[in-house]
Order: structure tokens, then C-alpha cells, then sequence
């Protein structure tokens, strides 16, 4: 007999199969605190959540026949992946169900938003009838700025246009091809805060993402913008947008999440009328929460029952009679996919992996899937693994070439990954396993190197004059930052070049900004692998 654990509040129609089946014993106990659950989780075999419970390494670990999480919604932020992968506990999210709830629920916030219902509505019932302090704006042939069209952001995207708006949509995923086909138009970041009405964000909460919103954009946003976050708190900084509506720059904002939820009851949104909040409802509606829990309760089951299962946020299944010759690039794969991806800045239509060497005999597919969830999890983050990295990429219109030879240029193997943008540009990195050594890039681009992949490294590009390995040093240097090792590529004199450094230590984006004022410097990048 398998136990499930419900810890949140879960609809009852949803895990109707899971208490319906014979070899399983549903319990529910929602509002337990951390070492509550880690108290009893070691007597279950499945646990399901929504977003209040914080899957913790503790709990993991005290759960110790704990096969499967599953998390009846999208984010998967209050789960610690590491510790479950560590353990070999699989989590299993739902990312379908919600989708369209969620939109409405976006779409239910920008109207409030635009017409002040909220605030109309306190005032009416408070017994003041109030028709002059709640003048509102019109959606219609407004500008929309989509930030992120992944599930949610292209159904509210196809929302706003029958509302007669004008889109501008970012995604790093997004190429111009695919953004014809919904019929918005493709924008950056930049644009969107230049030039629209009303803004929307539907990002994972990634290192990229948190504070993508924060006092430089405010600085340079279009006057009386309507800013909606109905995705996750932190995305948007909270203290500059609090500022940004004081300073009369932004009209108004409608929050459904925050950076620590519950929000302190003194947290500024609450006492400024020009916010509106909701208490993380996106996902709150009876058909959603229908759709997510039956989504969940039927992986659990097939992954109780060791039946095949699909939306894994974490277990790698490989086979083991690959694992062996595999299993020692998987790492170096994972980053040259990482590395090429931060190094490309454009949105991908291909990512390319060419083997070369021994392994060209063998079913490459596990690597080829570290390789492509390294260049996928730059923008996707925590939601991105090696079971649904393919998917993903597909989902996006990303095609993944292999190609094979058994010549590798001298390495017993060699791995080339190489990024196609919309635009035929191309970012190749090549790495290897080093006898003795470890692992190592040997050329990025068209520029032979030597590099170890770890920690943070600055990839500069610049044409190869005297003293720009000094001019780069000192400016370094003044902003405190240690260069712990020094690349320099070049294929002729005076020509191109590359220049890679390792650092200790995170760079400052204003320090990337000053090495590119450097004469002769073309641009800099900061990776971290
Ligand atoms: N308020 C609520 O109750 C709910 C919130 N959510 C949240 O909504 C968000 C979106 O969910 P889905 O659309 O299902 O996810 P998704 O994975 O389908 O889409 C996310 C999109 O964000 C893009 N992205 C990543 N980094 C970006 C960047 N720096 N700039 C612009 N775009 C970037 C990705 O390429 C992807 O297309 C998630 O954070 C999810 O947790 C989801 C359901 C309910
Ligand atoms: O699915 C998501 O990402 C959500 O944020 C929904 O959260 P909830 O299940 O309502 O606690």
C-alpha cells in the first residue's frame, strides 16, 4: 500500500482517482510547519503540494521513502530540486492546468486596474458614492508589453489583441517567425519599457529575471505605464516601483504575488491606492484546480506503480548501459550548452552538437540532453531538465541537429556546441575532457582556447592591440575585482580577438559597462557556469 500526503489545500474532484485507487492511502494535513511535516513525511511514499508548502533539503531528507513530489500548479520555487535529485526523489509538476486561470486572472487585474474597481468598490460600500475620483483609460488601441510568452504570456496575448491592444512581446525563445505567427510584435526589454501602456510579466523568478524590473527601467519608462505582475514576486522590484509611483511615473500597479509571501502588513503595496493585490489567486478557480490535481494525481500513480510518466521537473533516467561512457561529459556538456547560450545574444532557432571522437559509436542522447537543458535553463531556470529539455525546445521551435565523426582533432572526444540565431548567427563552443586535467573549453568561436568552465568568467571581445590585457586588468583591479586565471585567443596578429577571465567573484553590471567604454574593447559578457 503506497501513502500520499497532501500538505496543501488540494481539490477533492482532482485526487479523486488517487483516493479511488486500491493500492493507495490518501491523507491530508495542510498548515504544518517545516519540522511538523519533516516529523511524519518518512511515512509516505508520494507528497502533494500547491505553493504554500516548502519542500525543504530537511524534508527531504527525512522523507525517507519519499519517491515523488508533486506539485499541483506550475512554479516549482518552493521545492528544493537539488536535495530531491540528490535523493533520487522525483518532482513532478502540472504545467498545463493552470495556464488559462491564470491568464483570465492577469486579464481580471489589468481591467481592475484600469477602471480602479477596487478602489471604487471599497469606497461604495463604505457608503460614498464617488464618480469623480475614478476616472479610468481604455484598453483599446493601447500598447500591451508581454515579458515572457511562454504558456501564460501567449494566452494573454491573444486576449489583448481581441481587445483591440498592440502587442509587444520579449522572450529570449521568441524569434520573429514565431511572433508573426501569434501577431504580436517582437520587442526588448527596452522597447516594452519605452513604449507601452500597460506592462504584463509571465518569467520564471531565474537569477535573469529577479529585479529585471527595478530603478534604471523605471528611469527611462513611459510616463503613466500599468504595470501587472501575476507570476512571481521579486520579477519586479518591489521598494524602485513603490518610488516609480510616488515619483508620478508609473499610473498604477496590480500585484498577485510578492517577493515574501504573506507580505508584512506594513509592506508599502497595501497602503498605496494606486496598487491593487491579490493573495496569489492566478491559479484559483475550481476548473483549474481540477485540471492541476488530476494532472498530478496521475503521474503519481504511474510513478508509484514504476510506470512510464512525463512532466518530471528533475529525474534523469539514463540508461545504465550508456551511463558508463557517457556519464563523465555530462557535466562538461551541461556547461559549454550554458556557456554558448549566455555568450549568444539572440533568440536560438538551433542548437547543434557535434561529437567527435569515441563516443560518436554510442546512442548520445542522455548528453545531448545535458547540453540542451544547459542551454535552455539560462532562460527557463529551475523548470528545465534533462527529461523535459527536448520537449521544451520543440515546444519552442528549437531544432536540435546531432551530427557525428570519428576524427576529433587529437581529443579522445570532442564536443561542439553550436547556437544558430534567427538571424544565422552563430556562437560555437568546444570542450573536452583533459587526461589528467579535467575539463576544458578549446575554442570558442573561431578562437582556440584553454579555459577551465567553472565560476565566473568575463568573455571579452576585442581587436588585438598592445595593452588591452592591461587596460582590462587595472579596470578590474580599481573595482576590486580578482582575475584568477587569463585567456587570450586570437587567430591573427592585429586582428579579432577573445579574451577570457576568471574571476572570484560576481561582476557588477556597471563594471561590464565601463570595460566596454575600453578602446578597442567590442563587448563583455559575464558567464557563470
Ligand atoms: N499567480 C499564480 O498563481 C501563477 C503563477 N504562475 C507563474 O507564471 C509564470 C509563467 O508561467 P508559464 O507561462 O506557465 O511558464 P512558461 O515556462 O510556459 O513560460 C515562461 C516564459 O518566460 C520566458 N523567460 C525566461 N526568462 C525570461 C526573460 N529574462 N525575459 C523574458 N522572458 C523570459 C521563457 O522563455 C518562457 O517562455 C511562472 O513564473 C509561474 O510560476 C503560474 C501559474 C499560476
Ligand atoms: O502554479 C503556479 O506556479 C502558482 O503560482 C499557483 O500557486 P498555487 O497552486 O495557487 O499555490
Amino acid at each position: 500500500m503506497f501513502k500520499v500526503l497532501v500538505s496543501d489545500p488540494i481539490s477533492d474532484l482532482g485526487i479523486q482517482q488517487l483516493m479511488d485507487a486500491a493500492d493507495v492511502q490518501v491523507e491530508k494535513k495542510t498548515g504544518l510547519g517545516e519540522d511538523e511535516l519533516a516529523a511524519i513525511i518518512g511515512e509516505y511514499d508520494a507528497l502533494l503540494v500547491r505553493s504554500q508548502t516548502r519542500v525543504t533539503e530537511k524534508i527531504m531528507a527525512a522523507g525517507t521513502k519519499l519517491k515523488v513530489v508533486g506539485r499541483a500548479g506550475v512554479g516549482v520555487d518552493n521545492i528544493d530540486l537539488e536535495a530531491a535529485t540528490k535523493r533520487g526523489i522525483i518532482v513532478i509538476n502540472a504545467p498545463d492546468g493552470n495556464t488559462i486561470t491564470t491568464c483570465e486572472h492577469t486579464f481580471a487585474m489589468m481591467m481592475a486596474l484600469a477602471r480602479h474597481i477596487p478602489q471604487a468598490y471599497a469606497k461604495t460600500v463604505g457608503g460614498v458614492w464617488d464618480r469623480k475620483s475614478f476616472l479610468g483609460v481604455e484598453l483599446r488601441n493601447k500598447t500591451l508589453g508581454v515579458m515572457g510568452m511562454g504558456r501564460i504570456g501567449s494566452e494573454v496575448a491573444k486576449r489583448a489583441k481581441a481587445f483591440g491592444m498592440n502587442i509587444l512581446a520579449f522572450d529570449p525563445f521568441l524569434t520573429q517567425e514565431r511572433a508573426e505567427k501569434m501577431e504580436v510584435k517582437l520587442a526588448s526589454v527596452d522597447d516594452i519599457i519605452r513604449n507601452a501602456d500597460f506592462m504584463t510579466v509571465h518569467t520564471p523568478l531565474t537569477p535573469e529575471t529577479r529585479h529585471m524590473i527595478s530603478r534604471p527601467q523605471f528611469e527611462v519608462m513611459k510616463k503613466g505605464m500599468r504595470i501587472i505582475n501575476c507570476a512571481r514576486g521579486g520579477i519586479i522590484d518591489e521598494v524602485a516601483l513603490v518610488e516609480a509611483i510616488n515619483e508620478g511615473i508609473v499610473a498604477g500597479a496590480a500585484f498577485d504575488v510578492f517577493e515574501i509571501e504573506p507580505p508584512q502588513i506594513d509592506h508599502p503595496f497595501l497602503s498605496n491606492p494606486k496598487v491593487i493585490v491579490t493573495p496569489h489567486l492566478g491559479a484559483s478557480t475550481v476548473e483549474a484546480q481540477e485540471n492541476v490535481a488530476i494532472d498530478v494525481s496521475e503521474e503519481v500513480l504511474h510513478i508509484l506503480r514504476n510506470e512510464p510518466f512525463k512532466n518530471a521537473v528533475n529525474m534523469p533516467p539514463v540508461a545504465a548501459s550508456v551511463m558508463n561512457r557517457l556519464q563523465p561529459y555530462f557535466s562538461i556538456g551541461e556547461k559549454l550548452g550554458s556557456f554558448a547560450a549566455q555568450s549568444a545574444n539572440q533568440a536560438v532557432n538551433e542548437i547543434h552538437v557535434d561529437y567527435a571522437g569515441d563516443l560518436s559509436d554510442v546512442d548520445t542522447l542522455p548528453l545531448t540532453r545535458y547540453i540542451v537543458k544547459g542551454v535552455l535553463a539560462h532562460h527557463l531556470g529551475s523548470g528545465v531538465n534533462i527529461v523535459n529539455c527536448m520537449h521544451l525546445a520543440k515546444s519552442r521551435d528549437i531544432n536540435v541537429v546531432v551530427t557525428k565523426a570519428s576524427k576529433s582533432k587529437g581529443f579522445t572526444n570532442l564536443l561542439t556546441v553550436t547556437l544558430k540565431t534567427q538571424n544565422n548567427e552563430e556562437t560555437l563552443v568546444a570542450g573536452t575532457l583533459l587526461n589528467g586535467y579535467g575539463e576544458r573549453i578549446v575554442q570558442i568561436d573561431k578562437f582556440p582556447v584553454d579555459v577551465a568552465p567553472e565560476g565566473h568568467q568575463i568573455l571579452i571581445s576585442h581587436n588585438d592591440k598592445p595593452g588591452m590585457i592591461g587596460s582590462v586588468g587595472t579596470l578590474l583591479g580599481q573595482n576590486d575585482v580578482n582575475i584568477a586565471s587569463m585567456q587570450v585567443g586570437r587567430k591573427i596578429i592585429g586582428g579579432e580577438a577573445i579574451m577570457i577571465l576568471t574571476v572570484d567573484k560576481a561582476v557588477q553590471k556597471d563594471v561590464l559597462n565601463q570595460l566596454t567604454t575600453l578602446p578597442e574593447l567590442n563587448s563583455a559578457i559575464e558567464i557563470t557556469l
